[in-house]
């Protein structure tokens, strides 16, 4: 296999599972050392460490909340420490507690975007800057969604963050293009996660889900790594400000 990220150095917020994990490893396996960053998952959080390390690569696992902006600041210290660099930057950690608008709560709508839209405005700020200080350029991917382009009704304080997040990569990538580094995002549709196991526990909403997707299925985490990785990687070094719909086809898919 031709490894696309071979000495890079790689990081990626909300790793410890799911999408962030996938990306995690699927950057070992293409040659990268890889930081990760995780909120509470210990557990989960080491052994993506231990599965980087197996592949040959150098892991590090940082603890940290995103929604505090000194945790950016922090993480990008702590892997420059550790390895050196900081190449290519994923944006991936993300919160969604499905709840209805006309009762929404202050508090869930506050902890949604802070986690979701602020921590991955100070994160890709704090890795653009040491980006910037290196000189060579690098790659910032945000992990975006279908649902900024289309709506969810128990999402309502959700979907505005992923539409955020699209448009926080087309805005620095203008401001960034001129050292180098470009900036763009990936739109998962449905991706069999935690961050979903509830909503789709309901057999009736799973089956109407797969039902919209082409492919004929619900994503997989590792379905990403691959789009990642190739954004990521010299591969893709004339793109920039694009999205990367990675949903089975489900967008396209009106009737
Ligand atoms: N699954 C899907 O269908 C889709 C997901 N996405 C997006 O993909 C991203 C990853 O989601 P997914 O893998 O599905 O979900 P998971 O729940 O499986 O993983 C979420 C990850 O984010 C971390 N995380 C959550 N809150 C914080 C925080 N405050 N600070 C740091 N890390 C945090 C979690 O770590 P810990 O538990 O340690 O806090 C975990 O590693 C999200 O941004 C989501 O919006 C986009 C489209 C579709
Ligand atoms: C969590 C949802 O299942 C998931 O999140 C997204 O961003 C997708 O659009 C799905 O709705």
């Amino acid at each position: 296999m031709t490894k696309l990220l071979e000495g890079k150095t790689v990081l990626v917020t909300g790793a410890s599972a799911g999408i962030g994990r996938a990306a995690a490893i699927g950057a070992a396996r293409h040659g990268a050392d890889v930081a990760i960053n995780f909120s509470r998952d210990v557990a989960g959080a080491e052994s993506a460490v231990a599965e980087i390390e197996k592949l040959g690569q150098r892991g590090l696992a940082v603890k940290g909340d995103v929604s505090d902006p000194e945790t950016a600041t922090d993480f990008v210290a702590r892997a420059v420490e550790a390895f050196g660099k900081v190449d290519v930057f994923v944006n991936n950690a993300g919160i969604c507690p499905f709840h209805a608008f006309l009762d929404m709560p202050v508090e869930t709508f506050e902890r949604t975007m802070r986690v979701n839209l602020h921590g991955a405005y100070f994160m890709v700020q704090a890795a653009a800057n040491q980006m910037v200080k290196q000189g060579h350029g690098g790659a910032i991917i945000a992990v975006s969604s279908i649902s900024a382009l289309v709506g969810g009704e128990y999402q309502t304080h959700y979907t505005p963050t992923k539409a955020g997040l699209h448009s926080l990569m087309q805005s620095t990538a203008i401001a960034l293009g001129r050292y180098g580094i470009r900036c763009n995002s990936v739109l998962p549709g449905t991706i069999l996660t935690d961050i979903n196991k509830d909503d789709l526990a309901d057999d009736e909403k799973r089956r109407y889900m797969e039902g919209r997707v082409p492919l004929g299925r619900l994503g997989q985490p590792d379905d990403l790594e691959g789009p990642i990785v190739f954004l990521a990687s010299d591969l893709a070094r004339y793109v920039t400000g694009a999205s990367l719909l990675v949903d089975g086809g489900a967008f396209v898919n009106l009737q």
